[in-house]
């Protein structure tokens, strides 16, 4: 078993650090959700180092950093929040949902039951930040995407592209679907989209 040795940092470790960003590149939060082990971890190790690591240890917390160029030449510093899978008490989620610019909400393809878990996701994430009004007053247009991961796996489908299709465009939602074992590009592409719509650049 191979583990990924990435830095992590505890989120409320972090959330006390002066996170301003060095030079003029922008601070961008994600938090990525969805039920354990739907490929959240692997999605976003995808983006931070470029690697498929096969196996992790179910995630307790951690924020990874990355300075990336989005094209055609904005240099933004990601901070992505990976999180349980496994329920969390209310209170945590808020304070996640609160943390964060954007959300990436992840269910499997092969997994029906965290196909089923999206609406209340999505729900909860909206529902917080409508009621938020300080922070997020001026952040009417958070966006979230919903991906539907493991599409390598055909055989083992339980949920179609075109279901996917469906609920995204019923709760409002850009939508992906992808491979994490397979794709480097299209997981950039994602975290590029996100900024693009948080920023609302073209
Ligand atoms: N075939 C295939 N397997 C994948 C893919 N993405 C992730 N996996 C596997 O799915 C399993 C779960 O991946 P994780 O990234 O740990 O999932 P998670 O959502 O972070 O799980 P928790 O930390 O428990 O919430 C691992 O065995 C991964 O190797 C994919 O695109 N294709």
């Amino acid at each position: 078993t191979q583990r990924t040795t990435m830095q992590s940092t505890p989120f409320r470790r972090l959330r006390k650090q002066n996170s301003s960003v060095s030079g003029r590149s922008h601070r961008f939060r994600v938090a990525v959700f969805g039920q354990a082990g739907v490929g959240k971890t692997a999605f976003n190790v995808r983006f931070v180092t470029k690697r498929f690591i096969g196996e992790y240890d179910p995630t307790l917390e951690s924020i990874y950093q990355r300075a990336y160029i989005v094209p055609p030449n904005y240099p933004v510093f990601y901070e992505i929040m990976d999180t349980p899978g496994q329920e969390e008490n209310n209170s945590v989620m808020l304070e996640k949902i609160k943390w964060a610019d954007a959300f990436v909400i992840v269910y499997s393809i092969t997994d029906r039951q965290s196909f089923a878990e999206i609406p209340r996701l999505k729900f909860l994430v909206s529902h917080t930040i409508s009621n938020n009004g300080q922070k997020y007053c001026t952040k009417s247009n958070t966006p979230i995407v919903i991906v539907g991961n493991k599409n390598d796996l055909s055989r083992d489908r339980m949920v179609s592209r075109s279901e996917g299709e469906k609920l995204a465009l019923e709760l409002g939602c850009s939508f992906y679907e992808i491979s994490v074992r397979e794709s480097i590009d299209e997981i950039a592409f994602i975290f590029e989209q996100l900024y693009r719509s948080f920023r609302q650049v073209e």
